[in-house]
């Protein structure tokens, strides 16, 4: 794989209206169970995907995201509850329809490329029921949006990265899948390639009309890609919900902290407010007495500045993130520095005295542990 890449290497996609429209289906997981090695790795696993929607499955490490994956393919038994594609049961305890009957292409997070096929081959491969020549017109297509077609005689090997991505995706597409499955389509790419790669990712899929889970544990990448996120937590869907919901309203602290950074002060309430050195956050579900973790987050939860009003603070630190500066900043009565993320100002440097001000719209409040 040539480490070279340009994002204008990347960029070489094909011209849309090539990739082929699937018949969308719709899968829906059940209240399923998978144990292996004795462990529950999936446990009343509850999701339903309407046709042609996108769905993004984010999760820590571990809690069963390739799972849920490899189940709707067909490869992986279920010891408990049913998956249904188009409402016809493919997966139960007593039932598995084989792979090659469900309808859904899977791409893996290492391409899985057959590494003495061709291009064409490798493409060509998953469209053996069509008939030869069906199979190399509609592979073509498939590589022509993709931006691939006059590599179809090269070998794997003599693709780049992101080319090799590409070929992974138009071997998922081919064969006009209801249903797509990418496991972490992304993370074998270097950060520069990684965004455009993603952005006409997302133009093939929403092209071929195929309804998709796509395994991440990026969260920026989720929110980007998903139409929905599920968030996975040991083997259950912690929340699922759009993008701007789940990053609004989490359902929790653990869900909090996997979407950005939190500064976060434990505390109580007292008189339907959280106390806090910053100054007090109205808090509507728990009660007097009651521990509470506010969390700000780095951007929106405070504002900055020179002159008074607001609760006196000194920068402590300082990162440059080119435009915007991430500040530590030191207040009075907390032990740790919050974290506020601003545009550059040349005038706040380490040593200053700022004033915050708490926007309490932007601050969250949960329940402590
Ligand atoms: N064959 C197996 N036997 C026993 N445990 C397994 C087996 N396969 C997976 N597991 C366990 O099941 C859990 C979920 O695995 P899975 O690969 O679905 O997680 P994931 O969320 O995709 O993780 P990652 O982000 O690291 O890929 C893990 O704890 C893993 O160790």
């Amino acid at each position: 794989m040539s480490d070279n890449i340009t994002p204008d290497e990347a960029a070489g996609w094909g011209p849309r209206g090539t990739a082929g429209v699937s018949f969308a289906a719709g899968i829906a997981f059940d209240a399923v169970d998978v144990r292996l090695g004795g462990r529950a790795v999936l446990d009343k696993f509850t999701l339903t995907l309407t046709p042609g929607e996108v769905v993004c499955l984010l999760g820590e490490s571990g809690s069963g995201k390739s799972t849920v994956l490899r189940v709707a393919a067909g490869i992986q038994p279920i010891q408990g509850g049913v998956v249904r594609i188009n409402n016809e049961v493919v997966s139960s305890p007593t039932i598995q329809v084989p792979p090659d009957r469900r309808g859904i292409g899977l791409m893996f997070q290492d391409f899985a490329l057959f590494p003495h096929l061709s291009v064409l081959h490798n493409v060509t491969f998953g469209l053996k029921r069509l008939g030869r020549s069906a199979a190399v017109t509609q592979a073509r297509a498939a590589l022509k949006r993709v931006g691939l077609e006059d590599r179809e005689n090269d070998y794997p090997h003599m693709l780049s990265g992101g080319q090799q991505q590409r070929l992974a995706l138009a071997r998922t597409i081919a064969p006009r899948p209801g249903v797509i499955m990418l496991d972490e389509p992304f993370s074998s790419l270097d950060a520069r390639l990684r965004e455009s790669v993603r952005g006409e990712t997302l133009a093939v899929l929403r092209e071929t009309n195929a309804t998709t889970i796509i395994v991440t544990h990026d969260p920026e990448e989720a929110m980007l890609l998903g139409d929905r996120i599920a968030l996975l937590r040991k083997g259950r869907i912690a929340q699922i919900d759009t993008a701007t919901a789940i990053y609004n309203r989490p359902v929790d602290l653990n869900a909090a902290r996997f979407f950005s950074p939190l500064s976060e002060i434990e505390t109580r309430v007292s008189d339907g407010f959280a106390q806090t050195p910053l100054g007090p956050v109205p808090v509507s579900g728990p009660g007097r007495g009651e521990k509470v973790v506010v969390a700000l987050r780095p951007v929106g939860a405070l504002d900055m500045a020179l002159e008074g009003p607001g609760v006196p603070g000194r920068i402590i630190g300082k990162r440059d993130a080119i435009g915007v500066d991430i500040y530590e900043v030191k207040v009075s009565g907390l032990d740790r520095p919050i974290g506020i993320r601003q545009r550059s100002n040349a005038e706040i440097l380490p040593g200053r005295d700022v004033f915050l001000t708490l926007n309490p719209d932007h601050v969250l409040v949960f329940p402590a542990d």
